[in-house]
């Protein structure tokens, strides 16, 4: 079993995550996790905050001499700007004295439409919004992206996998239907774009979106693909809904910050397709175990079990809820109609949310990974798998 979680707040002066049954020998660096996290920090439409604050990551156990022991890795990321709110976020009280309701002490009391402030609110009884906010916020994101490194760095290491993403469309602007999927050669092409698109007409006609949507004090959401190359067939399972491999990427690619839909391969086009033209044909092939498929519309699942195709799901992110425009609420302090509260915040968070997806869906792989092979060390658990990876190739033997 894999387990993972977090804690910390954004203005908190460190986010901390535990990864709980990854197996020894797998290869992981402080500098991996960095790359990792400097992905999530660049792309075009980035907060101000992306800029001057740094991701101060240590790996606090679970990690010797570049390789994992076997046991809980722990990673902290300091918060570099704790220094400037250590006052607003000390976990001892405070005297009441250096709370002046003013700058960060401000009372957050006019909730934003879209983000978690006035539910949580409701829900937890707070009188603002601070609460709320500093665990709702994606600066947590950074926590699951350290831990999806390690994930990452495992299933490299079975299989040979590579986990990628691009940008499909921002607002309305899109990568043309006819592109070419992004391939794990492409990558360096992907994250040198400023929208991490693979197609470059795409890329002009987003970059412009984002200056309009800036221009016009707005924000804009859109939408990411994540693309998973190398799986073997065998991952997840048929037999009940909570080990349905599909179910499961949805709930960990839904549970990032402001991501509101997911489609496993060409999920709401197939729904308007007949039978004959919505599924892949199997044919015998050179594939890696003997057969392959003329098509790949259900994105690498059936059954939620891998098919030994290149995974595909494609998630839908919304405007960011802090609007510069601001939006119209209630102050919960008065009763009186206001506007939302807004400092500053991204425009489109599209471009760096990819590799958080990526991130979750290297966490969900390795565990369904480890659920199919077992092992207690990356040798033990690559050898299960190439045992099984014969078994399935020798299945056509003399066929
Ligand atoms: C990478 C990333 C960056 C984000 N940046 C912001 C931001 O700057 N301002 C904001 O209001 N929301 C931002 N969000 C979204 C909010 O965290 C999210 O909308 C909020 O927690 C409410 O959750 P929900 O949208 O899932 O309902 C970001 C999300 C991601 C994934
Ligand atoms: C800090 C990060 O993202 C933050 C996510 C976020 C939100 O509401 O989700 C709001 C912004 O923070 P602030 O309100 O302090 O400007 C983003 O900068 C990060 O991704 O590291």
């Amino acid at each position: 079993m894999l387990r993972w979680i977090t804690a910390g707040e954004s203005h908190g002066p460190a986010l901390v995550a535990v990864l709980e049954g990854m197996p020894a020998g797998v290869e992981v660096t402080t500098e991996d996790l960095v790359t990792q996290l400097g992905r999530r920090r660049l792309g075009f439409g980035r907060s101000p905050r992306m800029g001057f604050e740094q991701d101060e990551v240590e790996i606090l156990g679970g990690v010797r001499h570049g390789k994992t022991q076997g046991g809980p890795i722990a990673v902290t990321i300091g918060n570099s700007e704790w220094p400037k709110w250590q006052t607003v976020m000390s976990a001892d009280p405070v005297d009441p004295s250096l709370l002046k309701p003013t700058g960060r002490n401000e009372a957050l009391t006019r909730p934003r439409p879209g983000h978690a402030d006035l539910p949580g609110m409701q829900k937890f009884g707070f009188d603002e919004a601070r609460p709320v906010l500093e665990r709702a916020s994606a600066r947590e994101t950074a926590a699951r992206t350290a831990l999806g490194t390690v994930a990452r760095q495992f299933l490299q290491q079975l299989l040979g996998v590579q986990i990628l993403s691009h940008v499909v469309s921002i607002g309305k602007a899109q990568t043309p239907e006819d592109s070419a999927l992004p391939t794990p050669d492409d990558l360096p092409a992907i994250d040198e774009s400023p929208v991490r698109c693979f197609d470059a007409r795409g890329t002009e006609a987003m970059v412009a979106e984002v200056e309009a949507v800036k221009e016009a004090g707005d924000t804009v959401g859109g939408v990411i693909e994540v693309l998973a190359y190398g799986l073997p067939p065998g991952l997840g399972s048929h037999v009940h809904w909570d080990r349905r491999l599909d179910a499961r990427l949805a709930a960990a690619l839904m549970g990032v910050q402001a991501m509101k839909g997911v489609e496993i391969g060409d999920g709401f086009t197939s729904a308007q397709r007949w039978g004959s033209q919505a599924h892949d044909e199997i044919d015998r092939g050179s594939g890696p175990v003997g057969v392959t498929r003329r098509s790949n519309r259900a994105g690498g699942l059936e059954g939620g079990i891998t098919n030994g195709e290149i995974l595909r799901a494609r998630v839908a992110m919304k405007p960011i809820s802090t609007v510069p425009r601001a939006l119209s609420t209630v102050d919960v302090r008065t009763g009186e109609p206001a506007v939302a509260i807004h400092q500053r915040s991204d425009v489109c968070a599209v471009p760096r949310a990819g590799v958080v997806l990526e991130s979750v869906v290297a966490l969900v792989l390795a565990e369904a990974a480890l659920e199919k092979f077992g092992g207690d060390s990356l040798g033990e658990t690559r050898r299960n798998a190439h045992a099984y990876l014969k078994a399935l190739e020798a299945r056509w033997e003399g066929l």
